[in-house]
Order: structure tokens, then sequence, then C-alpha cells
């Protein structure tokens, strides 16, 4: 574990608090009947596959990946890797402890529980309060090592989990930089000169700040009716996402009004465009609308990694990308600053900071 990743503290990201029951899941546990407060009223628009191409799925040991990778964020937005380089034996174990740790009884789960003002431990997704119905999932955050809230779930028994943890967001911030750094080299771009912010790997100076989100959608009585995960984008530069083998994952495209299924493929990641990539890329690239649904069978859970830029760091649209024809779309941000406008404005955030 790098030792500079526990200076990154949940301090970064204090936005404001949201209402409790905004924030404190339902016992899913034995619940026979959809309740109210979790009835959407959702058309689920289902997309006609044949109509659609798929998602693409690229091989990362392929030559041709810049070109795809490019095409992949100018239309979707969101793609899936293989030959990514992450042995599937921490992609298993990942899973193994997401699911040890939300079979705990819901009591004990409330030991974690994420403070009002707080980023890190058990609750639901930040962005619950943006709809009048609640969904159907819980969700913990991690920022660099879990062991604070860990130590509380399993007073005794944490190490694992930790240990898992921590080497994840480590394989994930390495995968991160070079996605990010094939992203931007697709648009012609070098980091080193072209985006001051990204520094990959620099050596006991790890600035970058990251997210990791697992994500647990229980077995839902009433699936067509409930949501998992709203619609929304992602904050972040980009995300990684692990979804396992049980599909729920919809994306949707900019001129469609229905939905695409992200099929799993096994031990694939899928990665999404964050609204502060979009910004880098001055519009370029999008950031994926997406959401998760439920089933009656299975309990899904997800792990996310979402990648971010330094601190303090200002992220604005590239100098190469501007010129008369392409005028800069966003003023300069930084993470918090984004933060705070999501927490504020949602899905106008992006708007809210247009030039
Ligand atoms: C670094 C991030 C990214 C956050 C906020 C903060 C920590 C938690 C992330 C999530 C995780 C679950 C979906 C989401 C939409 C949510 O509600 O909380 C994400 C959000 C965002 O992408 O905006
Ligand atoms: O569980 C999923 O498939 C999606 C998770 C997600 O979108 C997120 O954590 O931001
Ligand atoms: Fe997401």
């Amino acid at each position: 574990m790098n030792p500079t990743m526990n200076s990154i503290s949940s301090e970064t990201f204090k936005t404001t608090p949201s209402h409790p029951e905004h924030t404190i899941p339902l016992d899913f546990t034995n619940v026979p009947k959809l309740p109210d407060s979790h009835a959407w009223t959702l058309p689920h628009q289902p997309i006609d596959p044949f109509t659609q191409e798929p998602l693409p799925i690229i091989d990362l040991a392929k030559p041709d990946v810049s070109k795809l990778v490019r095409h992949a964020c100018e239309e979707w937005g969101a793609f899936q890797i293989t030959n990514h380089g992450i042995p599937i034996c921490l992609l298993n174990e990942i899973e193994y402890q997401t699911r040890r740790l939300f079979s705990l009884p819901a009591e004990s789960k409330l030991l974690a529980v994420r403070s009002p003002e707080g980023f890190t431990g058990y609750g639901l997704a930040r962005i619950s309060p943006f709809f009048s119905k609640l969904m159907w999932s819980e969700g913990f955050s991690i920022i660099g090592s879990p062991v604070e809230h860990a130590s509380q779930l399993w007073p005794e028994d944490h190490a694992k989990f930790c240990e898992v943890m921590e080497q994840f967001q480590e394989e994930m911030k390495a995968l991160s930089e070079k996605m990010v750094a094939i992203m931007l080299s697709s648009l012609g771009l070098t980091h080193e000169e072209d985006v001051k912010w990204f520094e990959p790997m620099k050596e006991g100076c790890d600035q970058s700040t990251c997210v990791l989100q697992l994500n647990s959608y229980p077995v839902c009585p009433d699936p067509g009716r409930a949501m998992g995960l709203a619609p929304h984008t992602d904050s972040s530069v980009l995300t990684l996402l692990y979804q396992g083998n049980i599909s729920g994952l919809q994306v949707q495209r900019d001129d469609a009004a229905g939905w695409m299924p992200v099929e799993p493929v096994e031990g694939a990641l899928v990665v999404n465009v964050g609204d502060l990539m979009h910004i880098v890329s001055n519009g370029r690239f999008k950031s994926v609308l997406h959401r998760a649904l439920v089933n009656n069978e299975h309990h899904r859970v997800s792990t996310a990694y979402f990648y971010g830029p330094p601190r303090d760091a200002k992220v604005s649209p590239l100098r190469k990308l501007i010129d008369r024809d392409h005028p800069p779309l966003y003023r300069p941000v930084t993470w918090k600053d984004y933060l705070e406008a999501k927490s504020k404005h949602f899905s106008k955030a992006l708007e809210s900071i247009r030039l």
C-alpha cells in the first residue's frame, strides 16, 4: 500500500449533509412486498438490441486500441475492456469481500454508517435526495484505508478485508492512469505537456484522489418497479466498474430514448467516461448516462473505482482542443468544486459551470 494514500482524507470531498432518510438504507432482508417508498413509475424503455450496435468491448492487447477507445468515448462514453491485466483472482476476492460486508445484519452495517457530512462508510447513494423514491441498493465508500469503518464491522477480523480493498485500489489506480493516457493520446494529446494535473505514478507523491464504491442490490420482490441506482453520470475523470456476472447495468446514448444493457463479460471491466473527462475533452467525450436495475433471483454487487485529479488541481478544457470554431465550453474547476456543484445541481452540474 502506498503510504501517501492515507493522506487523502474524506475532508477533500465534504459537501452539504443530506437528509437522514436519504442516507440510511432499508433493511432489505425479508421484505415480502415492495414498499411504496421504493416503487418507481418507470417505463423500462428497453432499446431494440438489433437496431443498436452494442457497447464496444475492447481488447487492450490489440494494436488499434487508441482508435477504438476514441470512437467509444465519442459515441457512448463507455466501453468494456478485456486483457486489462487485473488478475481474475483479485476480482473474485473483491466480490467475495463485498458480499461478506453486505451480508452482515442491518444493525451491524449501521455501525459503519457514513456520517452526514462525511464521505466514507455505509449508506445510500449520495444522489438519493434528488429523487422522490428510494433506491433498492446500499453502498459502502472507501478512500484509501477502510480500517476505521471495517474495525467497527469486524472488531477482530477486518485485516483481510482491508488488505483486499487496498490492493484493489492500487491496481485500479494504475489501470485508470493507463486508460486516461490512452484516452488523451487518442485525441492527439500527451499528458506530460497538455494535462498539468495528470502525473501517473509520480514517485512518492500519489496525488490523485479516488473513491472505491462497493454497491449492493439485494434480491427484490418487484424488480419491474424498483430502481437499483437511478440514472446519473459519474463525476470522476473516469470510472472502472466490475459488475461480476449478474446483469443490471444499462447505459443511454445521447440521441436514443431507450436503455442499452451492458451484459457482463467474464473478467471484463466497464470504463465510464466521467464528467471531468467530458470537461477536459471540451465536450468531445461524453460522460455516459447510466443506471442499475435489480432482479428477484440474485443479489447483485458491483465495485466502482472513481478516478479523480489531485484535490487542488484546476481541471479545464485542454488548450489544444480549443480554437475559433471550438471555444472552451466550461470554466476551470477543482474536483471538490465539481462535487459541490453536483450535490447542488445534480444532472445540471455541467450546465452550472458552462461558459
Ligand atoms: C467521488 C465521488 C463520485 C460519487 C460522489 C463521490 C463519492 C461517491 C460517488 C458515488 C457512488 C455511487 C453513485 C454516485 C452517483 C453517488 O451517488 O455516489 C457516485 C458519485 C458521483 O459520481 O457523482
Ligand atoms: O452497479 C452498477 O452496475 C453501476 C454502479 C454505478 O454506476 C456507480 O457506482 O456509480
Ligand atoms: Fe455510476
